[in-house]
């Protein structure tokens, strides 16, 4: 799966261990919404295992009401996401150093903290006492004592004023929001804005300093949030089954709000709504898709008849999307390293009515690339997902110059193999969900050095949240 080609690298690798023989249980049954975050943070931090990953593995062990689901989404996923500022909330009231406190006692505080400081609909004292209450259930009555003073101590330190702009004691909590501490943890952001931006919106340092380096300061603090905020979610409407018109009416009449966006077949849901709620996606009706991600196909436009390679095709969103532009006509050949991910390439194309793919796993023994040449080819390559950041929760803190090294090695393998395969006048996209240029326009000019009869004719820029995910694409023909 993608996720191979990037280096896994779990942040709370250098923590101390807990001792042999004093592992947590895994519950039978998760019944409280706290009890499931913890635990999916805990398997995060333990075996690297996404959250996503860690749900469906555990399924049939949740008997949670779809709120409270929900809830455990939003703790597990948002402590992910603002550890760092969650960190420097926890430490700043511990008298010990973090290396003395046992791992799964600092997630578990980082749960209470998430709750107190980034949770408006919480009461603080529900947040501290429910989380000392989760201790005594997962079995460490010891923790209680900790787990009671830290949680008050920051309960203590937030203040009920608010400020629109950065400051050293401002924790940011949504565009120009920001709840006042007592004192100054972050850096000061006129004196150090690389400090304040990573510790305050909880990012890598190194990244900060690399966006700072490409983005004005306001520009900078809107991508930051937008990142760490709940963001609308686009569906793509199957034309082949029924026009974006009247898809938008048959939500509507269902009571989701929705509007035109600014792709063809874009919809955006203006308030979230569980999968189940949507009517029509076991029909076909419709996939969730970005409505950047959705320009990739519409800027390789392919036509009915045509013969069209999607090399990176898994799970097939982008390859379903190629199929109905060419009105299920001519053929397109899936391809991708992941078995089980081109499984679900055929399940999006069943559900959706579509026949004119066909998958076939490459990079196994005795597999073999396609042979022939292609009218349009789709390189819609692994990458460091810059773009997606508030999407993939663990994906910030992968983002380092050795990963970025490896992935330009495959990019630059997949499109020198796709520029091999195109018909003379064939035409070529290259697209990633990541804004880093080094991956993107200037990977592309270096590979097309060695094709000078290839020439980029059109480029779509995405920065995150202008208005969707941020990512790149590019037409070579
Ligand atoms: C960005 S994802 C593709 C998403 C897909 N196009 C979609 O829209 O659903 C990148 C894909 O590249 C695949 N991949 C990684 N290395 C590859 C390689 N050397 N050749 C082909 N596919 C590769 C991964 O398994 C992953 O499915």
């Amino acid at each position: 799966m993608w996720s191979d080609v990037v280096k896994k690298k779990n942040v709370w690798e250098n923590r101390s261990q807990s001792s042999p023989g004093d592992e947590l249980e895994l519950p039978k049954y998760f019944r409280t919404a706290r009890q499931l975050a913890f635990f999916l943070l805990e398997a995060y931090r333990t075996q690297d295992q996404f959250v996503a990953d860690s749900l469906q593995q555990w399924s049939r062990r949740i008997e949670l009401s779809s709120q409270d689901r929900r809830l455990a989404m939003e703790i597990s996923i948002g402590v992910i996401r603002r550890q760092l500022t969650l960190d420097t909330l926890i430490a700043s009231q511990l008298t010990r150093p973090r290396e003395k406190v046992e791992p799964a006692l600092w997630t578990l505080l980082q749960t209470g903290v998430y709750q107190l400081v980034m949770l408006d609909q919480i009461p603080d004292h529900a947040a501290v006492s429910e989380t000392v209450e989760l201790a005594g259930k997962v079995g460490r009555e010891r923790w209680k004592k900790l787990v009671n003073a830290i949680l008050r101590a920051v309960s203590r330190l937030q203040t009920t004023d608010e400020a629109s702009v950065p400051q050293a004691n401002a924790v940011p909590l949504s565009e120009q929001r920001f709840r006042c501490l007592t004192t100054d943890l972050f850096p000061d952001p006129t004196v150090d804005q690389a400090g304040y931006l990573s510790r305050a919106y909880s990012y890598p340092r190194s990244v900060i300093e690399d966006w700072l380096s490409r983005y004005e300061w306001e520009r900078l603090l809107s991508i930051a949030q937008w990142f760490n905020q709940r963001n609308p979610l686009y569906l793509r409407a199957n034309l082949l089954q029924n026009s974006r018109d009247e898809l938008l009416q048959e939500l509507q009449s269902a009571g989701i709000a929705v509007g035109p966006g600014a792709e063809p077949q874009s919809i955006r849901l203006e308030t979230a709504v569980p999968l189940d709620a949507l009517v029509g996606f076991d029909a076909g009706k419709f996939t969730i898709q970005d409505e950047s991600a959705m320009a990739a196909g519409n800027l390789l436009s392919p036509q009915p008849e045509e013969m069209v390679w999607d090399l990176c095709a898994a799970p097939g969103t982008k390859t379903t999307h190629l199929a109905e532009l060419m009105f299920n006509r001519g053929t397109i050949i899936a391809t991708d390293v992941s078995a089980d991910r081109l499984d679900k390439i055929e399940q999006n194309a069943s559900r959706l009515g579509l026949t004119c793919i066909q998958t076939q796993l490459i990079n196994t023994p005795g597999a073999t690339l396609p042979e022939q040449q292609f009218d349009a080819i789709l390189v819609d390559a692994p990458c460091s997902n810059s773009g997606v950041l508030g999407k993939r929760p663990e994906a910030r803190w992968r983002l380092d110059n050795t990963s970025l090294a490896e992935l330009q090695k495959i990019q630059r393998g997949l499109l020198e193999t796709a520029f091999q395969r195109l018909k003379p006048e064939g035409r070529l996209v290259y697209s990633t969900c990541s804004f880093d240029p080094r991956e993107n326009g200037e990977l592309l000019q270096s590979v097309l050095t060695q094709f000078p009869e290839r020439k980029i004719v059109q480029e779509n820029h995405h920065l995150p949240g202008e208005p969707s995910d941020g990512g790149y694409q590019a037409l070579v023909r």
